[in-house]
């Protein structure tokens, strides 16, 4: 007799969503399902909404309209199996936590069981997820002391190591050089085909994880756009988005964006102030 589950449902539900600021509204009336396994990425120019956006489906900014849910339930509920790599910030080269330490922060201490039994399989899961990162050579180093890429695959592990159902991302490849851009987007991109995991990315930039995205949130002065990368990233969707002549150029497998202002950023550099944690 073969048991029948029952329809898992989408990773992330989103119905009439809409987040203001005083008289400023950042988006509204946003509807969206993020199948298992999707990569959604999540564009738009600074003060878009996009970090709001993620901070809205971990329970940290209630919404001024709508619903949210995630991993089958409310954002911010106990056994919600969600990671999050936050924007990237500079670690206190002070700090002297070791990497392990770091990724083990993201366990659910009771999910291993007591005693020494759940303490050495509390240890092989972190072991683990670090070698899967290429993280063990360094891993017992003080984190602040480790280089900007070493610190950002530490955090991309603390954020895998508890099994989660969504992963939320955002600006995980800032300040990386092209090398390790590449080896966490594909460390991310490897967690949603193995796992299933649904993958939320912000970027400013889509051409580093352009051949993963199966669909792109677009938000900009208030509206979105939601649909395949081909649907999105054109020159009249995006025109008629940001209210002005925009040219998107298909180059090399590519995707620019001609006479583009600094405020589409596409092809632009992104400056965040370096804060320090720890
Ligand atoms: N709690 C808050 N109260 C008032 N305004 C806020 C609050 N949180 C965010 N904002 C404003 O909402 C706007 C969107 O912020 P958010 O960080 O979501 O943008 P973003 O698209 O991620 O931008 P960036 O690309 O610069 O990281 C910004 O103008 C920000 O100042």
């Amino acid at each position: 007799m073969s048991v029948q589950l029952p329809d898992a449902g989408p990773a992330v539900r989103v119905r009439g969503a809409g987040l203001a600021f005083g008289d400023r509204t950042l988006w509204s009336g946003l509807d969206l399902d993020v199948e298992p396994g999707e990569f959604l990425a999540v564009l738009g120019p600074n003060g878009s909404g996009k970090s709001s956006f993620l901070k809205a489906l971990l329970g940290m900014q209630s919404l001024s309209a709508g619903t949210v849910e995630i991993a089958g339930g409310r954002p911010g509920g106990a056994n919600r199996k969600v990671g999050y790599i936050p924007q990237q910030r500079a670690i206190d080269d002070s700090l002297t936590l070791r990497g392990v330490d770091l990724v083990g922060l993201g366990l659910d201490g009771h999910r291993w069981g007591p005693g020494l039994a759940g303490m050495r399989a509390r240890k092989r899961r972190v072991a683990s997820v670090i070698e899967s990162v290429g993280g063990t050579r360094y891993a017992k180093q003080p984190v602040g002391r480790l280089s900007g890429g070493e610190q950002q695959r530490l955090r991309v592990a603390q954020a895998l190591v508890g099994d989660p159902t969504v992963l939320l991302c955002d600006e995980p490849l800032l300040s990386l050089d092209l090398a390790h851009q590449r080896a966490v987007s594909e460390l991310i991109d490897a967690r949603r085909r193995e796992a299933g995991s649904a993958v939320l990315f912000v970027t400013h930039e889509i051409n580093p994880v352009l051949q993963f995205v199966d669909r792109v949130l677009y938000l900009v002065n208030g509206q979105f756009r939601i649909g395949k990368p081909d649907e999105v990233m054109t020159s009249e969707t995006l025109s008629d988005l940001y209210g002005t002549k925009i040219e998107v150029l298909r180059v090399g497998g590519q995707i620019h964006i001609a006479g583009a202002q600094s405020a589409l950023c596409e092809d632009e550099p992104h400056h965040h102030e370096q804060e320090a944690v720890g």
